[in-house]
């Protein structure tokens, strides 16, 4: 597991093994630099009480001044390099993500939340940049420190060395215990904040309802609740932060203490010089520094690991609707419009009621075929199979007699252009949304579909007509506005097979059986459109009508009528509401 985890850590840091190389060389020359500043210390101190000169003094001053700011310099460089890293495979991990969850099929967006995978692309994505970029710098920089200075200071007086470092492990133990503590609760203030944001962001759009209940105080009391363990969980925080350092601080000041108590017999008996007293100090400092970042690398690391997990997981799920190695090419031009079931089921996983059961017909090019049922009948799984957003089994769905799930996914959709029953729309401009399909399209072509659907008059009357921002920052359309664009967005990329899926619910009857007859009448498109609107429904060629997953009927409206059977109850029913409203 762990090999697995560094191997993948490795693979992230391999295509930018030149920053790697020069952050390590770098890092070399500082801890070479941060070694060897402190010998020249000691031997300008000894140089000096043999024999004093100011000429010496600004000579060993200018020099150690120098080397001290080219080794800034360097220390600046190393961490621009393998930070830089960090960032680097931030960017490429956050690219692959999105590439990735292209490439899934809907209905894994509808099992897993939006909220856990925007988590995954932003936090653990954060918490991998910090892995690489923090981590690598700190484990680095230790070795590189340990193994310079180490030798140095044994050099001096081995047993000197040896007391004055031996209370690291103890910092090293207390930065990691600390550390722990301060990632739990930065989660706590973590989890506070969203869960206070979350409340904000549905009360700000149930307001309505909050007044019309007089819910106002409830909501209230809810917001202090949550206000308050935010406040606990930053409290917490804050303490945790404020008493880590000055623990660090008192334990090197412990460590100088030692130094101090044993170094200054030892000078006297003349075993050290007071230069080899005073680099040994330096020395010492300045392992302060990389031990209490190593406690800190090992959270992180530990972090980075859970975070490496579950991004890798997201990577690890194999699109289940994809192009087969054989699969056919069928370009758009060449596509007639026939479509036809063969014992089509489909079940839904963790499902065992299958939503489609053995459903057969054909629809023929350029025939307009009404899909009608009770709710929940299946009707909105049947056309989701037919541009494959469902995994559907082979051999079931053909268009113009090829197997669906043969022909190349992108001539499929191209084939079919699908207005779904939850008219999405961008946060963009009304003409951005309406050439989505077809970025490139011109504006006259934008303004036939737009009248094709009956929405041109209404968008002349938005502020900035078709400029106008659609959502967040943007006007708000209507439900029948919003799905009246979402068909001119399906029409625009002008397929042969247009499918609507409830499409037209928002829109008044008579506007939805005149977009029906505009559709039937022009350009020989296949539609198959959903319906609840009856009175719309009876305008097709033919009518589907399914029940519990079947088709329990085909025909015209006026067979269907005239047939004891479902259809007609639905059509009798339809004709009472009718006299009732
Ligand atoms: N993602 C899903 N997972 C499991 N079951 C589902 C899923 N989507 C739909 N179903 C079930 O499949 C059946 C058919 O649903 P479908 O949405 O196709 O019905 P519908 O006829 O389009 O309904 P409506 O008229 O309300 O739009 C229903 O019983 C529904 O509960």
């Amino acid at each position: 597991m762990v090999n697995r985890r560094l191997k993948l850590l490795w693979g992230y840091l391999v295509p930018h093994w030149r920053l790697l190389v020069a952050g390590i060389v770098a890092l070399l020359i500082v801890n070479a630099l941060g070694v060897y500043i402190p010998l020249l210390i000691r031997d300008s101190i000894d140089d000096l009480q043999t024999a004093f000169s100011f000429d010496k003094v600004w000579r060993y001053v200018i020099l150690i001044l120098l080397l001290s700011s080219f080794m800034w310099v360097i220390r600046m460089l190393s961490r621009i390099w393998i930070f830089g890293i960090g960032r680097q495979v931030e960017f490429d991990i956050k690219q692959r993500i999105f590439q990735h969850l292209l490439t899934l099929e809907p209905s894994y967006f509808a099992t897993h939340s939006s909220g856990d995978l925007i988590n995954r692309a932003t936090s653990d994505v954060d918490n991998i940049r910090r892995l690489v970029g923090f981590a690598v710098l700190s484990i680095i920089n230790t070795i590189f420190a340990y193994v310079l200075t180490l030798p140095a200071m044994f050099a001096i007086h081995i047993p000197l060395s040896l007391l004055a470092i031996g209370v690291y492990p103890v910092m090293l133990i207390a930065v990691q215990l600390f550390s722990d503590r301060l990632r739990t609760q930065q989660l706590e203030v973590q989890e506070e904040l969203s869960n206070i944001s979350e409340l904000i962001q549905e009360d700000m759009s149930g307001m309505a309802l909050i007044k019309i209940y007089a819910q106002e105080e409830n909501e209230r009391r809810a917001f202090q609740f949550l206000n308050q363990r935010l406040l606990k969980a930053n409290l917490g925080l804050a303490r945790t932060r404020t008493l880590l350092f000055p623990i660090i601080e008192s334990l090197s000041y412990i460590s100088l203490l030692i130094l101090l108590a044993f170094g200054a017999r030892i000078i006297t008996q003349g075993v050290i010089t007071i230069g080899d007293f005073v680099a040994l100090i330096i020395l010492v400092e300045r392992l302060v520094f990389p031990t209490a970042l190593l406690g800190f690398t090992i959270t992180s690391y530990q972090r980075g690991e859970v975070s490496i997990d579950r991004v890798e997981s997201i990577f690890q799920v194999d699109p289940k609707i994809k192009d087969y190695p054989n699969s056919i090419s069928l370009p758009v031009q060449q596509v007639k419009g026939e479509v036809t079931a063969r014992n089509l089921f489909y079940t839904y996983p963790g499902t065992t009621t299958p939503a489609l059961n053995n459903i057969n017909f054909t629809i023929y090019p350029g025939e307009t075929v009404a899909i009608v049922g009770p709710i929940g009948c299946g009707k909105s799984t049947l056309a989701n199979t037919i541009p494959r957003l469902l995994d559907i089994q082979e051999g079931q769905l053909f268009l113009d007699g090829h197997d669906i799930t043969k022909i190349r996914l992108g001539d499929l959709r191209a084939a079919i252009a699908y207005v779904p029953q939850d008219s999405f729309l961008f946060s963009t401009t009304i003409r951005n949304n309406i050439r989505y399909g077809d970025p490139l399209e011109e504006q006259p072509e934008v303004e036939y579909v737009a009248k094709q659907a009956q929405i041109h008059p209404e968008i002349l009357n938005f502020p900035q007509q078709y400029d106008t921002l659609v959502g967040e920052r943007g006007i708000t359309l209507s439900g029948g506005q919003r799905q009246r664009t979402s068909l001119a967005r399906a029409l625009l990329v002008d397929a042969p097979v247009l499918i609507l899926d409830d499409a037209l619910s928002s829109v008044d009857n008579q506007t939805a059986t005149l977009i029906l007859n505009n559709l039937s009448t022009e350009g020989g498109k296949t539609v198959i459109f959903i319906s609840h609107q009856l009175s719309a429904a009876a305008t097709a060629d033919r009518l589907l009508v399914m029940d519990r997953g079947k088709i329990v009927q085909m025909g015209t409206h006026q067979e269907l009528i005239q047939q004891p059977g479902l259809y007609q109850s639905l059509w009798q029913q339809h004709q009472l509401e009718e006299v009732f409203t």
